[in-house]
C-alpha cells in the first residue's frame, strides 16, 4: 500500500490532545479519506468536532485500557499514530499503577489489536523520559518501547510498528511555557524549578514532521528521533520575560517529584546501532533471536565510545536565540502584543 497522509484511513489515539489535534489537521489537509479519533473525553471530542465540522472525522469514545474500544476503533484502518498515554510526570509518581494501564497496557491493547485487524503500520509515541527513566511516566514508555518492539519481534504479522521518542514538545497543554505566560498575565512570579535544568525544544509541527517521517520510512521495529536543540529553564524563564517585556520575578520552587537535570534522546549503547540520516536518527531494533548461546559466543560488536544524547550536550539555545524561538510560535504570538512580536 502507499504509504503517504493522503492515502488511507487514519486511527489517532489521544486525538483530542495537542499532538492528536495537529495530527489530525495535518491529516484532513493533506487529503486522508477517513480519521478516527479514538479517546476518553466526549466533552473535548464536541469541542473538535464544532471546531472541525468535517465529516472524514469520526468520533469514538474509549479508552485504550479496553481492549475491545481500541479493536473497534481499529477495524478496517490502515495506519494507527498512538498517541494516547499518561504523560504529566509528577502525578505518575503518585499513581504509578495508572501509567502502567495505559501506557503499557494500553499500548500493548494498541499493537494487538492492529496485528489482528491487518493495520499495515503503527507509530508509537514516546519520550526521552523513556531512557534511563527515574520516573514512573517515564519508565511506563519504556515498556511501551519495547511492547512495540516484542510484538514485532514475536510475531509474523505485516503490521509495521516504528517508534518515535522525542523531547519536550513547547506550548503543550499543561507545559511549562503556557504557565509561564499565564503568571506573566497574572502578574505573578515565574515558578521555577531549577535554573540549571535542561530540556529539548521541539514545535508541536516538528513533533508531526517526526511522526511522518517514521511513519513514511521507518522499518519495523525501529526508533525514531529528530535532532533537537536544548536550553536551561533559568533561561527559559529569562525568555519568556524579555519576550513580553516585564522584568524577571522568579520564585524558586526546587526539583519536582520524579524529575531529572537532564534528558536523554539517545543512550549511548543505543548510538553504537544509531543511523545518522541527516535531521533524524534511526535506531534499528536488536533483532537477535532468544539464543543465548550467540549471545555468549558472539556478544554485541558495536562500541560504545560516544556520550548519551543529552539535553546537556545538545545544541545550547541562549536567551536571545530562545527569544527568537518563542517568538515563532503561534501560540505565543496569539498571546504577544503586536508591538512586541514585531520587535523580536
Ligand atoms: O512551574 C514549573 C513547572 C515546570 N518547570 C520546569 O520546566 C521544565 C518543563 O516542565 P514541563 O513542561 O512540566 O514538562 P516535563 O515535566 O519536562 O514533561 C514534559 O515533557 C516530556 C518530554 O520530556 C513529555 O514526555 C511529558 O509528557 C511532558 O509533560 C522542567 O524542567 C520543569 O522542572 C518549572 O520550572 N516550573
Amino acid at each position: 500500500m502507499d504509504i503517504s497522509l493522503s492515502n488511507g484511513r487514519f486511527l489517532v489515539t489521544g486525538g483530542t490532545g495537542s499532538f492528536g489535534q495537529t495530527m489530525v489537521d495535518r491529516l484532513l489537509a493533506s487529503g486522508a479519506a477517513e480519521i478516527r479519533v479514538l479517546s476518553r473525553d466526549e466533552a473535548k471530542q464536541d469541542a473538535m468536532r464544532l471546531r472541525l465540522r468535517d465529516d472524514r472525522v469520526r468520533y469514538y469514545v474509549g479508552d485504550v485500557r479496553d481492549y475491545d474500544s481500541v479493536s473497534k476503533a481499529s477495524r478496517n484502518i490502515d495506519f494507527v499514530f498512538h498517541a494516547a498515554a499518561l504523560k504529566q510526570v509528577p502525578s505518575c509518581e503518585f499513581f504509578p499503577l495508572e501509567a502502567v494501564r495505559t501506557n503499557v497496557l494500553g499500548s500493548a491493547n494498541v499493537a494487538d489489536a492492529a496485528q489482528r485487524n491487518g493495520v499495515a503500520a503503527v507509530v508509537f509515541l514516546s519520550t526521552d523520559k523513556a531512557v534511563h527513566p527515574v520516573n514512573a511516566m517515564g519508565m511506563s514508555k519504556g515498556l511501551m518501547e519495547k511492547v512495540a518492539q516484542a510484538a514485532v519481534r514475536n510475531s509474523s504479522s505485516p503490521t509495521r510498528m516504528c517508534i518515535v521518542r522525542y523531547g519536550n514538545v513547547m506550548c503543550s497543554r499543561g507545559s511549562v511555557i503556557p504557565l509561564f505566560i499565564e503568571q506573566i498575565n497574572s502578574g505573578v512570579p515565574l515558578t521555577v524549578t531549577e535554573p540549571t535544568m535542561t530540556r529539548f525544544l521541539m514545535s508541536l509541527t516538528e513533533s508531526v514532521e517526526l511522526v511522518e517521517h517514521a511513519f513514511v520510512h521507518g522499518r519495523s521495529g525501529d526508533i525514531f528521533i529528530k535532532k533537537a536543540r536544548a536550553c536551561t529553564i533559568g533561561d527559559l524563564a529569562t525568555a519568556v520575560c524579555n519576550l513580553f517585556d516585564v522584568p524577571a520575578k522568579i520564585e524558586a520552587l526546587g526539583t519536582r517529584h520524579g524529575e531529572k537535570l537532564h534528558e536523554t534522546l539517545v543512550s549511548e549503547e543505543e548510538l553504537t546501532r544509531a543511523e545518522d540520516l541527516g535531521q533524524f536518527l534511526r535506531v534499528s531494533v536488536d533483532s537477535r533471536d532468544l539464543n543465548y548461546s550467540l549471545y555468549f559466543d558472539e556478544g554485541d560488536s558495536g562500541r560504545h565510545d560516544r556520550p548519551d544524547y543529552t539535553s546537556e550536550n545538545a545544541e545550547r539555545l541562549d536567551v536571545p536565540a530562545v527569544m527568537r524561538l518563542l517568538a515563532t510560535l503561534p501560540e505565543v504570538r496569539a498571546q504577544l502584543p503586536r508591538a512586541l512580536a514585531d520587535r523580536v
